[in-house]
């Protein structure tokens, strides 16, 4: 895909993302990647751009994790894109077995999320994925809880990045974003 090709099909999957002002809650400008998926060519362009930049990933990748719930949109397909598993981390609670998890802090009070312990065994070094990068706070306990396994991460990719929120500064890994929202 040449650059011309690539602003062409950004433009098109951004004008999908539907902006929802003061939700959930007020000074809150929501962007919803559903909506990407409500139009099909915008949805098949998303997928193109997302396997063009895996696939350009420079170092190994031997699992792609995902972050709950709308790292999940992506996450398998990529790890399809790669040819290797795929991982979840999610929210305190909703994952069986035995489990390693990280408390981090929110904008107020603290959250805990969960990866299953026996999930990275074998793996050196993983590509994790959300959505969406705000505060880069759930990203960056991500980066931890998997450096904290002795598991190198590679990148940690998102399609959207707040930039206005300084996120990206926190996070103690490479970075990148398809699309930035100042
Ligand atoms: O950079 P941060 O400030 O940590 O915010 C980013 C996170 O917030 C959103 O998830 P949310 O917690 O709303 O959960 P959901 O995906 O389950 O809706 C988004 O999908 C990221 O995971
Ligand atoms: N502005 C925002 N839009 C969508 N998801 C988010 N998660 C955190 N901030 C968000």
């Amino acid at each position: 895909m040449d650059e011309l090709d690539r602003e062409r099909k950004l433009e098109l999957v951004k004008k999908h993302i539907n902006s929802y002002p003061d939700f959930p809650k007020e000074g809150i400008l929501f962007r919803d990647i559903f909506s990407v998926f409500n139009d099909q060519t915008a949805s098949e362009v998303l997928q193109e751009l997302i396997a063009d930049h895996v696939k350009s990933i420079e170092k190994s990748v031997d699992a792609v994790i995902g972050l709950e719930s709308r790292g999940f949109l992506f996450g398998p397909q990529i790890a399809n894109t790669l040819s290797v598993p795929f991982i979840p981390i999610r929210k305190k609670g909703k994952l069986p077995g035995e489990l390693v998890r990280i408390e981090y802090s929110l904008e107020y009070g603290k959250d805990v999320i969960e990866l299953q312990k026996d999930s990275l065994c074998g793996k050196s070094s993983v590509l994790i994925v959300d959505d969406l990068l705000a505060t880069g706070g759930t990203m960056k306990a991500a980066c931890d809880l998997i450096k904290s396994c002795g598991v190198d991460v590679a990148e940690c990719f998102v399609i959207m990045e707040l930039s206005g929120l300084g996120g990206k500064s926190k996070i103690p890994a490479p970075f990148h974003s398809l699309i930035c929202y100042d």
